[in-house]
C-alpha cells in the first residue's frame, strides 16, 4: 500500500528521497535521471518563451503526509524560500490524524469578457439576450477537442455600464486552464455580437476571475496534536484580525500563496493567473482571508478554504518534462483533482504558518531552514555550508552578517 506518510524523510538523502519518490510514482530511469540533472534543454526552452538564453533552475521539494479524499498523494513543489515544504508536510501531518483533507469543486467553467461600445447600453443587452441560444450555438462551432468532450460555452450573462456593456460567456474548459480556448471563442463571436447590437467590439479575452471554478477543501485538525486548547484559540485568534484588518490579511493570503504558487510551477501552470483570481477573489468578499477557521464541539480546529483555481493538465506549458514528472509523481489525472490538491495544500500551508505564530514565532522553524541559504550567499562552499549553519546556530544568531563573520573566522584557521 503506497502511502505519503513519510516520517523523517527530510532526514533522508536526496538519493534514498529519490527512490522512495521514484516507487510511489513508478518513475521510469530517464524522468529520475531528469530529475537529478534538471536539463529540460535549450531546444525546448527556446520553444517556450522568446529570446531564450539559457534556463533558470528552482528546487523541487516534497511534501509529505497528504491525505486528500482518502488518497495520499506526494506533492511537488517548486520554490525558492525555505521552510515552505517543510510546513506543509507538517500542516498535512496534523490533518492526517483526523482523516486528511475533504474537497469540493464546483466545476471548470471561465468567463470570456467581450467589451462592446455603445450610446444605447440596454437595447444593446436586449439584443444580446435575445440571441443568447444562437450566440452559443455559434460560439461551440469551434473545432476543439473541448466542445468534443462536452465543454464549451454554456451559458452567457451581459452587464452594463455607462457607454458599453460586457458580455460574459461562461465556457466550460475541462481539463485545460483555458485562456487560450476562451480567447478563441470570444474572437469568433465578437463580429456577430456588433452586428446584432451595433456596437463596437473592443476587448476579447477572458477574465481571470473565475467565482464559477472553485476548490474548496477542509481539514480537522486535531485539538491534542494541534498543541492543545489555548494554540487553537490563538489560531482563532489570529485569523480573526486577518478578517479585520488588512494588513494582515495580506500576509496571511500571502502564506496560502506560498503553497499554492509552489505547486502551480511545479505543474507548469500559469501562477500569475491563479494568484490573480485569489486575490480578486478575496477582494469582491471585502479584502477577506482565503481560509476560515471555526472550532468545533469536540474543541478541534477545523479549518476551510475556498480558491478561484483556473489550472490544467493539459495544454502548452507542459510541454516543459519537468512539469510533466511532477504531474506524474502527483499523480492527478484531471484540472479537478489539480485544483482539489493544490486547495488542500493552500490550507496546510496557512495552517502551519498560523500554528508557528501564535506558538513559538515564526522564526525559529523559519530561520533555521534559511540558515543553509544565508551561508551559501556569502560565498560558503562544501562542508563549510553545515560548519557555518552549525555556528549560527549555536551562537543563536541567524543572520547574513553573522554568516559572513563565522566564514571569515573559519577561512581565517
Ligand atoms: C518548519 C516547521 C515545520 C518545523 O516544525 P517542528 O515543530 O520543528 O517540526 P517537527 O520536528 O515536530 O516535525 C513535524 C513535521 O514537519 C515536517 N518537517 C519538520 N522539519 C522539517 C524539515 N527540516 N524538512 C522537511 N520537513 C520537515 C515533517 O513532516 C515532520 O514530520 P516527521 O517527518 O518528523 O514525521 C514549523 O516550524 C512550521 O511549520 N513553521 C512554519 C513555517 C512557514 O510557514 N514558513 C513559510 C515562510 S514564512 C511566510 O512566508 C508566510 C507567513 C508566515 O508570513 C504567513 C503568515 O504570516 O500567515
Ligand atoms: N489572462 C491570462 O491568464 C492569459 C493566459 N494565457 C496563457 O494561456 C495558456 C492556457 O490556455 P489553454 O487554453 O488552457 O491552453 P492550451 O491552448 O495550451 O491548451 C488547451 C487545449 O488543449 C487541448 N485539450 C486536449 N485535451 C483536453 C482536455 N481534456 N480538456 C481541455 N483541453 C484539452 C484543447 O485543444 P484542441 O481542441 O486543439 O485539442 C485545448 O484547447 C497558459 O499558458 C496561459 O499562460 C494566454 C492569454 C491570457
Amino acid at each position: 500500500m503506497k502511502t505519503s506518510r513519510l516520517s523523517g524523510f527530510y532526514k533522508l538523502s536526496i538519493d534514498e528521497r529519490l527512490k522512495i519518490v521514484r516507487d510511489f510514482a513508478d518513475l521510469s530511469d530517464e524522468e529520475v535521471e531528469l530529475l537529478k540533472t534538471s536539463k529540460i534543454g535549450l531546444d525546448k526552452a527556446d520553444a517556450m518563451i522568446e529570446n531564450v538564453i539559457g534556463t533558470f533552475e528552482l528546487p523541487i521539494g516534497i511534501a509529505t503526509n497528504f491525505l486528500i479524499d482518502g488518497k495520499d498523494y506526494l506533492v511537488p513543489m517548486v520554490i525558492e524560500e525555505p521552510s515552505v515544504v517543510a510546513a506543509a508536510s507538517h500542516g498535512a501531518k496534523i490533518a492526517r490524524v483526523k482523516g486528511g483533507f475533504s474537497t469540493l469543486y464546483t466545476g471548470s467553467i471561465m468567463i470570456g469578457q467581450i467589451q462592446v461600445l455603445t450610446d444605447n447600453p440596454h437595447s444593446a443587452k436586449f439584443e444580446v439576450l435575445k440571441h443568447k441560444d444562437e450566440i452559443i450555438e455559434k460560439a461551440n462551432e469551434i473545432e476543439s477537442s473541448i466542445v468534443k468532450l462536452g465543454g464549451g460555452c454554456k451559458d452567457l450573462t451581459v452587464r452594463v455600464f455607462d457607454n458599453m456593456i460586457v458580455v460574459h460567456l461562461l465556457i466550460d474548459v475541462k481539463d485545460a486552464m483555458g485562456a487560450n480556448f476562451i480567447n478563441s471563442v470570444c474572437e469568433r463571436i465578437a463580429p456577430f455580437i456588433e452586428r446584432i447590437t451595433g456596437g463596437k467590439v473592443l476587448l476579447r479575452i477572458l477574465s481571470n476571475l473565475c467565482p464559477q471554478r472553485l476548490a474548496i477543501a477542509k481539514a480537522v485538525f486535531d485539538k491534542k496534536a494541534v498543541g492543545g486548547e489555548e494554540v487553537v484559540e490563538g489560531i482563532i485568534k489570529a485569523y480573526e484580525l486577518a478578517k479585520v484588518d488588512i494588513y494582515r490579511c495580506a500576509t496571511h493570503n500571502k502564506g496560502i500563496m506560498n503553497g499554492v504558487c509552489a505547486v502551480l510551477i511545479a505543474t507548469g501552470n500559469d501562477f500569475r493567473a491563479v494568484e490573480s483570481a485569489c486575490y480578486a477573489y478575496s477582494a469582491m468578499q471585502g479584502f477577506k482571508p482565503l481560509t476560515h477557521y471555526e472550532i468545533n464541539e469536540d474543541g478541534d480546529l477545523v479549518g476551510y478554504i475556498e480558491l478561484p483555481m483556473s489550472v490544467g493538465v493539459v495544454g502548452g506549458a507542459k510541454a516543459n518534462p519537468l512539469a510533466r514528472i511532477c504531474l506524474k509523481i502527483l499523480g492527478v489525472k484531471s484540472a479537478e483533482e489539480l485544483a482539489r490538491v493544490i486547495a488542500s495544500v493552500g490550507l496546510a500551508q496557512n495552517f502551519a504558518a498560523l500554528r508557528a505564530l501564535v506558538t513559538e514565532g515564526i522564526q525559529r522553524g523559519h530561520m533555521e531552514l534559511h540558515a543553509r541559504g544565508l551561508a551559501l550567499s556569502v560565498g560558503a562552499k562544501g562542508d563549510e555550508v553545515e560548519k557555518v549553519v552549525e555556528r549560527m546556530l549555536k551562537e543563536g544568531k541567524i543572520s547574513m552578517s553573522k554568516a559572513k563573520e563565522i566564514l571569515e573566522r573559519l577561512r581565517q584557521k
